[in-house]
């Protein structure tokens, strides 16, 4: 995937700019404050329907205005028709996308390839975006919710049918809770338990066999960041015993807790991920900085597998890459990422070093009061008039 085009109204300390980024290496330049962070917010709000700095009614919107706006133009592969039955003569054409999200903090409207969309989600799956900022160590620190959301992520691009058996699980869930706060007599909570458990097996099942396929691009991601860490490997937790006992029995043997507690207390929605590290004891031995190598690696790993597993590259946004890495691991990412041919969106207050030095190919844009202008990278830049697309 690569964004040709995007256009920002009233985001943060944006009213209104339009941009057209580079196909490969794009970096925002900027003082403090100058709105860096914001272009990436526009891209993660239109992939994930929310902002990695909190909610959209938390300042999203620019002072004084109503809602934010976000357009993007993308390019996309998509496998054509062939009469070819073997998979790997699939021709792949390129695609021309499009889509666009009003968000007012408490409303939202979006567009998708000209259409209006019913629900956030068609948008997030249209568009996949990994982003790594300042806060993403949370995701091995942090609580498990955001390890969960992690996983769902990953799979709702992937697993066609994990959206529905997902969202079937969540209704099922809040029912049963209703249930429980009201202290209904117990049969009448065997439907949503067998409800739960319909949803909660297959669910379960994908996230183990997701973090599965995650494992091979995670260990050698790792052996490559923190090979200091040892030999690192993923172990889905399921939310209930499940090496002893299927999700039904575990319900069962819960209730009555469940009961007096008022909500479920087993099953996927507590379940998590962790990892075992060679020559540490656990996360909590991590320091600052290899917690965030650690999440880097399995943001990267989880955009390797989306690329095989769709043969797309995700658009990847790096918030502040000179002071969340250093020098050697800026190196090596950046050179993961040049070699992958992913669309990468890089901001800092000035050029990193290793990317002035790389050699490569990079548009560059400078942000300044609300203002994104051309700046000068390796290749020639880039508004409104891009040598690629002309
Ligand atoms: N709701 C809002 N309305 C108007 N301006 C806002 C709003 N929210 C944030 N801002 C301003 O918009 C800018 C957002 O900056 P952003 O965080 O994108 O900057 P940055 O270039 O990434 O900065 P840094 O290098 O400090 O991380 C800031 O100047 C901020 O004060």
């Amino acid at each position: 995937m690569r964004v040709t085009r995007l256009d920002i109204r009233n985001l943060r300390g944006f009213s209104e700019v339009q941009l057209f980024p580079g196909p490969a290496l794009n970096f925002f330049s900027g003082d403090n404050g100058a709105g860096k962070t914001s272009v990436l917010e526009a891209l993660h709000l239109m992939a994930y329907g929310r902002s990695f700095r909190g909610r959209v009614r938390d300042g999203l919107v620019r002072n004084g205005e109503a809602a934010l706006e976000v357009f993007l133009e993308w390019n996309e592969n998509r496998p054509g028709p062939s009469a070819l039955v073997d998979a790997s003569d699939l021709q792949v054409a390129a695609s021309e996308r499009k889509a666009g999200l009003r968000h007012s903090g408490q409303d939202w409207s979006g567009r998708l390839d000209g259409e209006n969309v019913t629900q956030l989600g068609e948008l997030c799956a249209a568009l996949a975006v990994i982003t790594f900022e300042p806060g993403s160590h949370a995701l091995i620190t942090g609580p498990s919710e955001l390890r969960r959301r992690f996983l769902d992520w990953g799979l709702f691009h992937v697993e066609r049918d994990f959206f529905s058996t997902w969202r079937r699980y969540s209704r099922a869930l809040k029912q049963r809770n209703a249930l429980l706060k009201a202290r209904v007599p117990q049969p009448q909570l065997d439907a949503w338990d067998a409800e739960l458990v319909h949803a909660g097996e297959p669910l379960s099942r994908y996230r183990q066999v997701y973090l599965d396929a995650l494992q091979p691009h995670f260990v050698e991601l790792m052996r490559e960041m923190a090979p200091a860490l040892g030999e690192s490997r993923l172990d889905y937790v399921p939310g209930w015993r499940r090496d002893e006992m299927p999700f039904a029995d575990a319900l069962l043997l819960a209730r009555d807790r469940d009961l007096q507690a008022g909500f479920t207390s087993v099953g996927p929605h507590r379940a998590d991920w962790r990892i075992d590290f060679g020559s540490i004891p656990g996360r909590d031995a991590l320091s600052r900085g290899q917690a965030k190598l650690t999440a880097l690696s399995a943001l990267l790993s989880q955009a390797e597998h989306f690329a095989a597993d769709t043969g797309q590259q995700p658009i990847i946004a790096f918030d502040d890459l000179a002071s969340e890495l250093d020098r050697g691991h800026q190196q090596r990412v950046l050179s993961r990422l040049i070699e992958s041919g992913a669309q990468v969106f890089i901001t800092g207050t000035e050029i990193p070093a290793v990317l002035a030095q790389s050699g490569a190919d990079f548009a560059m844009f400078h942000v300044e009061q609300g203002v994104i202008s051309t700046g000068t990278g390796n290749i020639d830049n880039v508004l409104g008039d891009a040598p690629w697309q002309r």
